[in-house]
C-alpha cells in the first residue's frame, strides 16, 4: 500500500517553546489513523502543521495527492450561518462549474443522510447534523487526505457514536484516507487501524500500534471485545509516560514488545 503522507521528522517552536519535538511516521493510502496524546501535547499543532496553516520549524510532510480537508471540533464556527447546508457543503468547490458543485455537494449530503435538510440553515439543525454537515463539506471536496481535529468532542454521547460509525462507514465506502486527533482513548481504539501514542509537550512519538480488530466495528460487540480492552488500557498506560522524568523511549519499546505478546496469544 503507497503512503498518502510521509511526516518526517517533524518539529515545531512557538518562540522558545518547544511544542513538537521531531515527529516521523506515514499514513498508507486509505487508512485511518488516530492521534492520541496528553492535553497541550501538539496534537492541533501537528494537524495545523500537516495541513499548512502554519510552517513548521524543521523537517517535512510530504503529501501524495493534491487536497486535503480539514475538520474541526468546533462545527458552529466553521459553518456559514448565512448559508443553507447545500451552500455550505458547496463553498470550497467555487472553482468548479455550477453542475459539478450541485452533484457534488447533493452526494456528500446523501453519504451522511441529510438530503432532506439541504435547504435549511446550519443553525436550524441539532450540533450532531451541523458536524455532519463539516463532514460533508469536507468529503465533497474529495481530499486525499481528511485531517479531523477532535470532531466529534462537542456532541454527547450518543451522537458521538452515530457520527463514529457515520465515519467509518464513508471512508470505507468511498476509500478516505483519514487522520484523526482525539483526546478520547476508546474512540481512537474503535476508529483506527493504528494509533499514533504522542508524550507530553514537546510531543515525541511513543508509540505507533497497528489495531487488532477487523475492520467491520459495532459500537457493542467491538467494545467489549478482548482486543478493545486489552488495547485501550495499553494506550493508557502509555499515555501516562508523557512525564519527563521517564525515559519515554525505554517505556515505550517495553509496552510494545508486551502488546504484541498479548496480540500473539490472543
Ligand atoms: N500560537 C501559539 N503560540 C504559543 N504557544 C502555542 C501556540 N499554539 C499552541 N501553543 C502551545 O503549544 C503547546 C501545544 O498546543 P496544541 O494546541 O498543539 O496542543 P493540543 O495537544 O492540541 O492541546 P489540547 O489537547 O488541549 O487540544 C501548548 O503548550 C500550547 O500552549
Amino acid at each position: 500500500m503507497s503512503n498518502m503522507l510521509e511526516v518526517a521528522d517533524l518539529g515545531h517552536t512557538y518562540g522558545d517553546y518547544e511544542a513538537i519535538g521531531g515527529l516521523t511516521f506515514d499514513v498508507r493510502a486509505g487508512e485511518l489513523v488516530c492521534v492520541v496524546g496528553p492535553s497541550g501535547c501538539g496534537k492541533s499543532t501537528l494537524l495545523r502543521t500537516i495541513s499548512g496553516l502554519i510552517k513548521p520549524t524543521r523537517g517535512d510532510v510530504r503529501l501524495n495527492g493534491s487536497h486535503l480537508a480539514v475538520v474541526f471540533q468546533d462545527y458552529q464556527r466553521s459553518l456559514f450561518p448565512w448559508l443553507t447546508v447545500q451552500g455550505n457543503v458547496e463553498f470550497p468547490l467555487r472553482s468548479l462549474p455550477r453542475a459539478e458543485r450541485r452533484k457534488r455537494a447533493a452526494e456528500a449530503l446523501e453519504w451522511v443522510g441529510l438530503t432532506a435538510a439541504a435547504r435549511k440553515r446550519p443553525w436550524q439543525l441539532s450540533g450532531g447534523m451541523q458536524q455532519r454537515v463539516a463532514i460533508a463539506r469536507a468529503l465533497a471536496f474529495r481530499p486525499a487526505l481528511l485531517l479531523m481535529d477532535e470532531p466529534f468532542a462537542s456532541v454527547d454521547a450518543q451522537t458521538r457514536f452515530e457520527l463514529e460509525d457515520l465515519l467509518l462507514r464513508v471512508r470505507r465506502e468511498h476509500d478516505t484516507t483519514v487522520l484523526v486527533v482525539t483526546h478520547d482513548i476508546d474512540e481512537s481504539v474503535y476508529l483506527g487501524d493504528r494509533i499514533l501514542v504522542l508524550s507530553s509537550s514537546p510531543a515525541r512519538l511513543v508509540a505507533n500500534l497497528e489495531v487488532p480488530l477487523p475492520a467491520e466495528r459495532d459500537q457493542v460487540t467491538t467494545r467489549t471485545a478482548d482486543g478493545f480492552v486489552a488495547l485501550r488500557s495499553k494506550v493508557a498506560r502509555l499515555l501516562n509516560v508523557g512525564k519527563p522524568s521517564m525515559d519515554v523511549e525505554k517505556w515505550a519499546a517495553a509496552e510494545r514488545e508486551s502488546l504484541s505478546e498479548t496480540v500473539s496469544s490472543s
